[in-house]
């Protein structure tokens, strides 16, 4: 199985994301951590361990981390996750225990105990925990086999006309991250959005018949009417599964090799992941953008999962 540290700031789609990485056979989930982004830390932190006891995880390290970005003040999306960060379903009481480390340093001894070339990060909210990992153990930059983040777009903005949230929240840590020699796959949102959670998947979803089912089912109704309400969407797009599934079967993703760097000064441009697609790529080009997804094989991943996770409580 691939072996992947999820480091989430759930939303919605983050707790899809946490479902089908525990779900999906293929995937061993060394560690859930938590990042300012979505909703507070506190907020995401109590979302994730809520997540967690719905799907019946038991033996992950859960860790909390860094609770504002690294430069500028926070700033969340209550527009589309609530003031929760995952408004909709009830959330049960946690009967997880969080692990007392702080992310960053579970992150460093996750990827330290294990064989070099053999944890995959999979950031799915903003990436001041993975950039401070780096900086405190820049051992971990060649020990990492790869970070497949959602995150970014080449094409397409949606927190400014041409940031994404995840970047834009903290991009002095995204600039990190994506300069450091390690290889960088960016799911950003001219894949995502290909992953819109369409009635014929919701229904699918219902069909599992589960609590989890259930769940998300409740996950996507709100997520639908926020994203309608606030970004015009008929359906919403699920962004953060898209990097877990990249993970389980690259194949179900079309890839790009291309340098992408972080705008950090643009006042028009803050954030923005700025691909240079001129040809040809540089040899020593470490980063990749996801371009075409296989809307039917991602779906059927993420409801496979819920039928592997069945009735756990
Ligand atoms: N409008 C909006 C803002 C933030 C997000 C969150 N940030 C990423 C998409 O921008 C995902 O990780 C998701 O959790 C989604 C929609
Ligand atoms: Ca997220």
């Amino acid at each position: 199985p691939k072996k992947i540290i999820l480091d989430c700031d759930p939303g919605h789609d983050d707790a899809v994301a946490i479902l089908l990485a525990h779900g999906n056979p293929d995937i061993e989930l060394l560690a859930v951590t938590t990042v300012v982004g979505n909703q507070t830390l506190e907020k995401v932190t109590k979302n994730a361990l809520a997540v967690g006891t719905i799907a019946g995880i038991t033996g992950v390290p859960f860790a909390a981390g860094c609770g504002r970005p690294l430069v500028r003040t926070i700033e969340t999306a209550p527009s589309i996750h609530g003031e929760t960060g995952m408004d909709g379903p009830a959330q049960p009481e946690s009967t997880i225990e969080l692990d007392p480390r702080h992310a960053v340093d579970l992150i460093i001894d996750t990827v330290m105990a294990h064989e070099p070339g053999t944890v995959t990060l999979v950031p799915t909210g903003g990436l001041t925990n993975i950039a401070l990992a780096a900086r405190k153990e820049p051992r971990i930059v060649e020990r990492v086999k790869e970070v497949v983040l959602m995150g970014g777009g080449y094409h397409v903005g949606n927190w400014s006309a041409v940031a994404e949230f995840n970047i834009i929240i903290d991009p002095e840590a995204a600039h990190i991250v994506f300069n450091e020699k390690w290889p960088v796959v960016m799911v950003g949102l001219d894949l995502t959005h290909q992953a819109l959670a369409t009635p014929d998947v919701v229904e699918k979803i219902a069909a599992v018949g589960t609590g989890p089912a259930k769940f998300v089912m409740e996950l996507m109704e709100f997520f639908t009417q926020t994203y309608k309400d606030a970004q015009g969407f008929d359906f919403p797009p699920v962004h953060d599964p898209c990097a877990v599934a990249y993970v389980i079967d690259p194949s179900i993703v079309t890839t790009r090799k291309v340098p992408v760097d972080i705008e950090l000064q643009g006042t028009l441009t803050l954030g923005m992941t700025v691909a240079d697609f001129r040809a040809p790529a540089p040899d020593d080009c470490t980063t990749s953008v996801a371009v075409d997804l296989d809307h039917a094989r991602f779906w059927d991943l993420v409801t496979d999962a819920l039928v592997r996770i069945g009735e756990p409580a």
